[in-house]
């Protein structure tokens, strides 16, 4: 089943809903029918009626991160920045994501960072990319992973460090039930993994 294609602008991670010309297969109201049913609810008394709809409408919108390469963003580079050579940190990002094993919300901040060799992107772009990733089914270090590599790849800097704090809804709100608990990732690349100096000019800026 293919994710509809209509969204064109605005673009991933901006916030607005699924389009109004989203079109619900009928297995995905199904399946979601089953699931009330599983939960032991009526699908069909009145207030759930919709909600098989709503459900897969909001999917749409936690999926976005699918219908795109989110290192795209990064195609557009600058490289007269007045000899600009120190830290470009975007900090605390926030962000939401979807855990892979319970499907259920990861909600946190992410700090982006690198070191320029010889061109910068616009700042937003770092953020897109984030969200990119981010609205997909994910496990928070494969998220920390997949933007720091992108970052490497697409901007070739001197370094790139992204840092990662989230909660994870399937241990607040169930299993372990454990509120307020965060899990932090990090992945430095180049001079912040190399060098301890930089690595820690990094982390101070980001405000550890
Ligand atoms: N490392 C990592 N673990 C995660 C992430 N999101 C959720 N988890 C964990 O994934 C694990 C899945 O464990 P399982 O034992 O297969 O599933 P479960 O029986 O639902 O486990 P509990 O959550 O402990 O009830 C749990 O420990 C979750 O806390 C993540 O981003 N990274
Ligand atoms: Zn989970």
């Amino acid at each position: 089943m293919s994710p509809p294609n209509d969204h064109g602008e605005p673009e991933d991670g901006d916030l607005v809903e699924a389009g109004p010309a989203v079109e619900i297969p009928a297995e995905v109201s199904e399946a979601v029918r089953t699931l009330i049913r599983w939960a032991g609810d009526d699908p069909d008394r009145e207030g759930l009626l919709e909600t098989p709809r709503r459900v897969a409408k909001a999917w749409r919108e936690y999926a976005r991160g699918y219908e795109e390469d989110p290192c795209r963003h990064l195609a557009r580079t600058f490289e007269e920045v007045g000899g600009y050579d120190e830290i470009v940190l975007l900090k605390d990002i926030p962000f939401q994501s979807h855990c892979e094993h319970h499907m259920a919300p990861i909600i946190g901040k992410a700090s982006i960072a690198y070191l320029p060799r010889d061109k910068v992107v616009g700042i937003s772009k770092l953020a897109r990319v984030l969200h990119g990733f981010a609205r997909r089914l994910q496990v928070q270090e494969r998220l920390t992973a997949e933007v720091a590599d992108c970052i490497w790849q697409h901007l070739q800097p001197k370094g790139v460090a992204v840092v990662i704090e989230a909660t994870h809804a399937c241990m607040t709100a169930r299993g372990v039930n454990t509120p307020g608990v965060m899990m932090t990732t990090s992945r430095m690349m180049g001079t912040f993994r190399e060098d301890e100096r930089s690595r820690r000019e990094v982390l101070a800026l980001m405000g550890y």
